[in-house]
């Protein structure tokens, strides 16, 4: 292993959504936040995986689909990952959109060439009948490749062996798979050094008049063409497997229907939410509340005086109760209609349908989903002044 002061350090970097912070808490037994939408990791989380005898600091980056991106999260991932900080990376790739995710992994290993790809998701990619020839990848990469299903916890072992043999044997070999235009090509040779860092260099000063724009487009598309052309050798996926994940986004995404069908399905899981709840609360406020004179004469009977009794009964359970019924049924109605969703993958189309409108106003369309679990949290309800006092 490379001679550092302190733990070895290993980046966990991706594209969004594509399982980073579920194979970081396997890995470290960590409790960072997962869920199906992009975006939820927005800075670094740090926690400690075991190689054999020695810890190592594996590093959860926020998600980013290539190092050329300019949000803030993103741009936390990528100067991470160019600081020089890790001694490793491993890359987490969705199986079942590979193409995709190869534009990162290949922009990754120019900077960071000792990797591991961990094929994240082959339980869907399975169901989808997609086919993976992981030994031809691997040799188009030029680093190991594992399979896994991090939620289950497949190919997690053998994850963990990958990382700890790249560190024990730092491949440190320039890699030089993406093909460049000859005006980045030629800039590249003159500058010297790795192409990471002299890529680094010319998008700081772009060779050729090009603006920086241009040149972060024509990088990205180079890196898109090589990314395609591997996955056309590695990956068989059967017509069918899209047909009908296609036929859906038509309507869903569609111009003209995509809007009014997400304010439908989200007013929708609000209207149930918001009425659905008002039985189980009452019921549970009546019941709860009806508790309030045997909990005082029971306190009573054990001889408290009469203000520390209307102190527990008027302060702490009567306010105690109308939280519970007032906030456990939407919740309980909101949070799993919601999970619904997220496990059908429509929370990222939201978040897409909505990034141009969010835009305007200088947010992401991300930002809708968190909108939504507030939005969820002004549940109008009728209160006396403690539960009133209480809900603020
Ligand atoms: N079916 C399946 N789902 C998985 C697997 N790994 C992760 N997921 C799910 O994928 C979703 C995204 O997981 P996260 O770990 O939050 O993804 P992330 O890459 O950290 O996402 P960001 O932080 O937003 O970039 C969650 O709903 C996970 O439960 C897997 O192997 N199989
Ligand atoms: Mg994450």
């Amino acid at each position: 292993m490379r001679q550092r002061t302190g733990a070895p350090v290993v980046a966990l970097a991706g594209n969004p959504n594509v399982g980073k912070s579920t194979v970081f808490n396997a890995l470290t037994g960590s409790r960072q936040h997962t869920g199906n939408w992009s975006g939820k990791t927005v800075a670094n989380a740090y926690g400690v995986m075991r190689c054999g005898d020695t810890g190592l600091t594996l590093v959860d980056l926020p998600g980013t689909y290539s190092l050329r991106a300019r949000s803030s999260e993103e741009r936390v991932a990528r100067d991470f990952l160019a600081s020089g900080d890790a001694d490793a990376a491993i890359l987490v790739a969705d199986a079942t959109c590979l193409e995709r995710n190869l534009i990162l992994v290949l922009q990754v290993l120019e900077v960071m060439p000792n990797a591991v790809l961990c094929l994240n998701l082959m339980d869907e990619a399975r169901k989808k009948r997609i086919r993976i020839n992981t030994e031809a990848l691997q040799r188009e990469l030029g680093i190991p490749v594992v399979p896994c299903a991090a939620r289950r916890g497949r190919g997690l072992p053998q994850l963990t062996q990958a990382v700890c043999c790249v560190l024990e044997n730092d491949s440190s070999g320039p890699v030089a798979a993406i093909r460049y235009p000859d005006v980045i090509e030629n800039a590249l040779q003159r500058v010297g050094g790795t192409r990471g860092e002299a890529l680094a260099t010319l998008a700081l000063h772009p060779p050729g008049g090009l603006t920086g724009q241009q040149f972060d487009d024509m990088v990205t598309a180079a890196a898109a063409l090589r990314a395609e052309e591997i996955a056309l050798t590695c990956v068989q996926v059967p017509e069918a497997a899209c047909a009908r994940d296609r036929q859906l986004d038509r309507i869903l995404m569609s111009r003209r229907l995509g809007i009014p069908l997400m304010l439908l399905l989200l007013a929708l899981v609000f209207y149930i939410t918001l009425f659905g709840a008002n039985v189980p609360s009452e019921w549970l406020g009546t019941h709860l509340l009806g508790l309030t004179a045997p909990i005082a004469a029971g306190l009573s009977a054990l001889g408290l005086p009469p203000f520390v009794v209307s102190m527990l009964v008027d302060g702490v359970w009567r306010v105690l109760a109308t939280v519970v019924s007032v906030m456990l049924p939407p919740m309980a109605i909101f949070f799993p209609l919601f999970t619904l969703l997220e496990d059908a993958g429509y929370l990222p189309r939201v978040a897409f349908q909505l990034d141009h409108a969010f835009q305007r106003a200088h947010a992401c369309g991300k930002q809708s989903l968190s909108m939504c679990l507030w939005k969820k949290c002004m549940r109008p309800q009728p209160l006396d002044r403690r539960g009133a006092i209480a809900y603020i």
